[in-house]
């Protein structure tokens, strides 16, 4: 079973990962960018807005998840891994490319294997606003509320397109409610 948690940049994905790994302790936890040592360098130089360019910074995510699908995903396949982010964030951040040309690289990014199970806690543009006031910014969540809705948008419809399993979940919900519901999803 390979289950991803996406959302948006405070959505809760962290909030309900941990409480996840007390309920699954046989899982293998992970995350992207920066699940594997070469993805941690390339998370601190995609967060640190080291790259001038977009699509510099896209191949970056790339990478971290080719290394990420081959050593943590693939060599983890008979246990159940959890993954706080996926492709699906990696589609739908790449904004400035056509969905379709971003779907393709990432699927050669991960060998052509997808997520079994996709849980999307969506917040509304006013949680996020209030979410975001109470942190600080690295530079992607620096981009502003209207980028990151456009961000969920496109997450959803990435994941309409690639036909995945997937649950929906309203991320203004008590963490508890959202908990059960991931916990009812998982076990269906
Ligand atoms: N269901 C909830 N209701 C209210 N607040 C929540 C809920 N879930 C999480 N939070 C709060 O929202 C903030 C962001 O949560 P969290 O760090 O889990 O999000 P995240 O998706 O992992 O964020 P990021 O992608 O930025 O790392 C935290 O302050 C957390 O306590
Ligand atoms: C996988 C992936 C992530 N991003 C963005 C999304 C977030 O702003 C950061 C990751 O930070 P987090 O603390 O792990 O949430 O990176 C992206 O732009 N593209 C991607 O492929």
């Amino acid at each position: 079973m390979y289950v991803v948690i996406e959302g948006i940049d405070t959505a809760g994905k962290s909030t309900q990962l941990e409480i996840l790994a007390k309920k699954y302790n046989n899982a293998v936890f992970t995350k992207e960018p920066g699940g594997t040592p070469i993805g941690s360098k390339l998370r601190q130089m995609v967060l640190t807005g080291e790259a001038n360019s977009k699509l510099a910074e896209m191949f970056l995510f790339l990478a971290d998840r080719a290394e990420h699908m081959q050593e943590i995903v693939l060599k983890n396949k008979d246990k159940m891994v959890i993954s706080d982010r996926s492709m699906i964030s990696g589609i739908a951040y790449a904004q400035n490319l056509p969905l379709k040309t971003v779907i393709d690289l990432n699927l050669i990014s991960t060998n052509n294997v997808l997520p079994s199970h996709v849980i999307l806690l969506k917040l509304s543009k006013k949680e996020l606003e209030n979410r975001l006031s109470q942190k600080e910014h690295d530079s992607i969540e620096a981009r502003g509320i209207d980028y990151l809705i456009d961000i969920q948008n496109r997450m959803e419809e990435t994941i309409k397109e690639l036909n995945l399993n997937y649950i929906f979940i309203d991320a203004s919900l008590s963490i508890e409610k959202i908990s059960k519901d991931i916990e009812d999803f998982l076990n269906e």
